[in-house]
């Protein structure tokens, strides 16, 4: 399974001056959570991890090989990503467009086989779309794209996961479905990369967490390292109250 890793790596956020280099190293199996108020680079540090952005200096790394250096083919493959609203233009249904996520494994032309159906439906299923399938995406409600962009994804099976905000308009019962099914991703061996603002979904799902700070400053590591009220209420600017449930933190900002 595939580990990724970061060498010295400045993000490009635009007007930004400097920022801390990150040395990270997202091993298979590891959940990783990326925090940060808005603009502290969270997406740009996704797209970038993703290759579809150049950093301003260092590197990304994919099983020790510079992303710059793998075909794009092997890239897709390899790496899965979520972003945050997609705005597709041409018309789709949910099940078209979680076959999509097959395309890194087809010839170009090449049909999909019974095999990629067999994936595309099994992902439909967990992400609870199946009755969702013949459905055009353009009439879907916010929760449910979210839930095509996760099927399209499962359905491609990468071996490293970036998932922006991947928790966007889910209810309640959904968000932790997602979470679930994430853990159980990594469980298996694959690694996992996400940005959240639900600092609780950190503290729960999350072996490992990212803090960026809006002057890129950074520092990361172990979650329970990670989660100081001090450090949290910094980084947010905003004031905290910690309690427990079920032996872990659980963080409400006080007013
Ligand atoms: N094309 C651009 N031109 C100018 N500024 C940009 C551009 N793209 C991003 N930025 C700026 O870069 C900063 C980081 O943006 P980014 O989307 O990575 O933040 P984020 O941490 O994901 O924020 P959010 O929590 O709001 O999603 C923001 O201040 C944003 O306005």
């Amino acid at each position: 399974m595939s580990g990724l890793e970061t060498r010295g790596l400045v993000i490009d956020v635009p007007g930004r001056s400097a920022g801390r280099p990150l040395d990270l190293d997202i091993a298979p199996g590891q959940r990783w959570g990326v925090l940060g108020p808005n603009g502290a680079g969270k997406t740009t540090l996704m797209h970038t991890l993703a290759g579809l952005r150049a950093p301003r200096t260092g590197e990304v790394r994919l099983d020790g090989r510079p992303l710059a250096r793998l075909r794009r083919r092997d890239l897709a493959r390899r790496l899965g990503v979520v972003f945050q609203e997609r705005h597709d233009d041409f018309p789709a249904t949910v099940r078209e467009t979680a076959l999509i996520g097959r395309h890194p494994y087809l010839a170009p032309w090449q049909q999909e086989g019974p095999e990629d159906h067999a994936r595309a439906e099994a992902a439909l299923e967990r992400l609870e779309l199946a009755h969702l399938a013949e459905r055009e995406l353009a009439t879907l409600s916010g929760g449910e794209r979210q839930r095509v962009s996760l099927a399209t994804v499962l359905t491609q099976a990468p071996g490293v996961w970036l998932a922006d905000e991947p928790t966007n308009h889910l209810d309640l019962h959904h968000q932790v479905a997602v979470m679930g099914l994430l853990a159980e991703q990594a469980d298996q061996g694959r690694s996992l990369v996400m940005c959240l603002h639900d600092l609780n979904l950190a503290a729960r799902w999350c072996s490992h967490l990212l803090l960026l700070f809006p002057d890129g400053e950074a520092c990361w590591g172990p979650a329970e390292a990670m989660l100081v009220p001090a450090a949290l209420e910094r980084l947010y600017d905003q004031p905290l109250t910690c309690v427990e449930v079920d032996g872990a933190p659980v963080f409400v900002p006080r007013r």
